[in-house]
């Protein structure tokens, strides 16, 4: 049976499937099963496992879909393979015939594929969005995006957004931020594919809506200087969440582009934001900036995640963000209004904390200098601003991989990463489809460890527990009602933590990195648990002094199911 509206909007309760990136559009990640859970965790065994197969293994960064028995997956260089749940046996496969010249500044990774009607979709790193009918893989139709060789391309899921006037649209981002592209939201119609409305990310840029030019949100470039806002970054990269309760998509926009913060002073809206749009219109209703006028590349793409806040007896419709920038927000989601926020990682350095609007305060030496008031090299080259030790790292205090939020604990569970780099500013200009930059950068590692899952209290803003991983955790998170927090390591292991306590109760080891997002789901009775396993992403590529310390880490791509033996789960 095709998916409904119905469905999308009670996947967070139901438990039979997983019909959304997330689990639920509110991107919460919380199941309410709790068959498995901290008593009988430790008897969790491989139930199958499948193996993408071919050269292709890395950068596995998907979270997979579960419909009527049947597993949607995608993995690295759009591919997207549909699998019997039960044997793990393949049904049929999906491989983007992708051109020379695809431009990813992050590796190849695709991060999960959307379902609705008898179609899925998913987003290729060529600036496509696919429609394939989800009972045999054939192409029901294909939309470019836009131009892979102007720098666009697409890592994120789709998301799916139920609307009272236009039906159900599949809202897309795009990437390129690092290419001077115009970050943009996106939503077609879910049958057609026919593009419904469309908001650019940059102030002064048109919108469209059924055809027709549509005014942005805001004063026209009013936080850009000259012409930097016609290659303003701010790029939707992550993709988005959506809340029934108030009818908004919540997208995150990247860094502003280039990344030398000294050739754009302002504000530069809407880089670095979280953005509240309607659903109907594709109209702004609340921005929330996270890093103004950002010179670290502190992308603000992270998930914003709907929850209900008790406190002090009341509850407020609240939203929380980990960002890039190292600092956890609390806004209310109805106006996006700052509620509060404290660090997530250790030793913050370019900013001393958050404002009562939850504006950060700058640490002004700890920008990187202006190249423009330095003195060209002695031996020739370009002149080099004053580089400085800055953390979080540009990789961030967290980067695309989605924390969870626990309906029975009332915490957040953070992927985080405690690192700082070197980073130096140079001159840079505009060049179609070539890196626009203008900074050098190397990662360094601050401790004997990087990676740190932290369970958050936002009630208290306290850090409740946390565990540290040598490695840079880069996969999402997942948590039951069964008290379990589930997470991988580059290391290879995919391990169940306690969710109140943060006690190590299993772990197993895949094979290669973890780098994707656990599922769990209730098959015939039985509940299942997933993740997808190849390490990748942009720490190998990027990680500068860091990347070193991984260079070991074996490659892979394989999907891994796991359960509970029936004569266990019945004692
Ligand atoms: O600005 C952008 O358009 C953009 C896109 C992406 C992407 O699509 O994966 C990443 C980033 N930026 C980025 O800054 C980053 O650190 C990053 C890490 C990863 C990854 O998958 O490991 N993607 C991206
Ligand atoms: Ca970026």
């Amino acid at each position: 049976a095709g998916v409904t509206a119905e469905d999308i909007l009670n996947d967070a309760a139901t438990t039979k499937d997983v019909v959304t990136n997330g689990l639920g559009p509110q991107g919460q990640r919380f199941s309410p099963l709790e068959a498995i859970n901290r008593t009988n965790v430790r008897e969790m065994v491989p139930a199958w496992a499948f193996s993408f197969g071919g050269e292709k293994q890395r950068g596995q960064e998907s979270q997979p879909l579960v419909r009527d028995g049947v597993m949607y997956v995608t993995a690295s260089y759009s591919r997207l393979y549909a699998l019997d749940v039960k044997t793990g046996a393949k049904l049929w496969e999906y491989n983007a015939r992708l051109p020379e010249g695809i431009l990813p500044c992050c590796d190849v990774v695709n991060r999960g594929a959307a379902l609705f009607g008898e179609k899925v979709y998913f987003a290729t790193l060529d600036a496509k969005l696919v429609a394939l009918n989800a009972q045999t893989g054939r192409v029901v139709w294909t939309k470019t995006i836009d131009d892979y060789r102007a720098g666009f391309s697409n890592t994120a899921a789709p998301l799916v957004v139920p609307t009272k006037t236009r039906g159900a649209l599949i809202v897309t981002g795009v990437s390129g931020g690092e290419f001077g592209i115009v970050g943009r939201v996106e939503a077609r119609n879910a049958e057609t594919g026919d593009l419904v409305w469309m908001r650019p990310t940059i102030e002064g840029h048109m919108g469209m809506l059924d055809g027709k030019p549509s005014t942005m949100t805001g004063t026209k470039n009013a936080s850009w200087p000259g012409d930097m806002w016609q290659q303003g970054g701010g790029a939707t990269w992550l993709g988005g969440t959506y809340d029934p309760d108030t009818h908004r998509i919540f997208f995150g926009t990247g860094n502003p582009a280039p990344w030398n913060s000294h050739l754009r002073p302002g504000d530069n809206l809407y880089t670095s934001s979280r953005l509240a749009i309607d659903p109907e219109t594709g109209e702004i209703n609340w921005h929330f900036q996270t890093t103004p006028n950002d010179g670290w590349d502190f992308d603000g793409v992270n998930e914003l995640v709907a929850f209900d806040l008790r406190k002090d007896g009341q509850v407020v419709k609240a939203a929380a963000t980990a960002d890039r920038n190292g600092f956890f927000y609390v806004l209310n989601r109805e106006n996006g209004r700052f509620i509060a926020g404290l660090p997530f990682v250790r030793d913050i350095t370019w900013a001393s904390g958050l404002d009562a609007n939850g504006r950060p305060v700058f640490n002004p030496a700890n920008r990187p200098g202006n190249p423009a008031s330095a003195a060209a090299p002695a031996g020739g080259g370009v002149p080099k601003g004053q580089s400085v030790f800055a953390v979080p790292s540009f990789l961030g205090g967290k980067n695309w991989m989605p924390m969870a939020y626990s309906r029975e604990t009332g915490f957040f569970y953070v992927p985080s990463n405690e690192w700082g780099m070197d980073i130096w500013n140079e001159p840079i200009a505009y060049k179609r489809g070539a890196a626009y930059l203008g900074a050098g950068f190397t990662i360094r590692p601050l401790f004997d460890h990087i990676g740190s899952l932290k369970a958050i209290d936002p009630a208290s803003g306290k850090v409740v527990w946390e565990y540290k991983n040598k490695a840079p955790l880069w996969g999402g998170v997942l948590t039951t009602a069964g008290g379990l927090v589930f997470t991988g390591t580059p290391e290879g292991f995919l391990k169940a933590f306690d969710s109140r306590t943060g006690e190590e109760l299993w772990s197993f080891q895949t094979g290669s990195g973890v780098v994707g997002s656990p599922i769990t789901w209730e098959q015939d009775g039985e509940q299942m648990v997933s993740v997808v396993s190849g390490w990748g992403g942009a720490v190998p590529l990027w990680g500068g002094e860091v990347a070193k310390t991984v260079a070991h880490l074996s490659q892979g791509g394989m999907v891994w199911t796991f359960r509970i033996p029936r004569r266990v789960a019945a004692r």
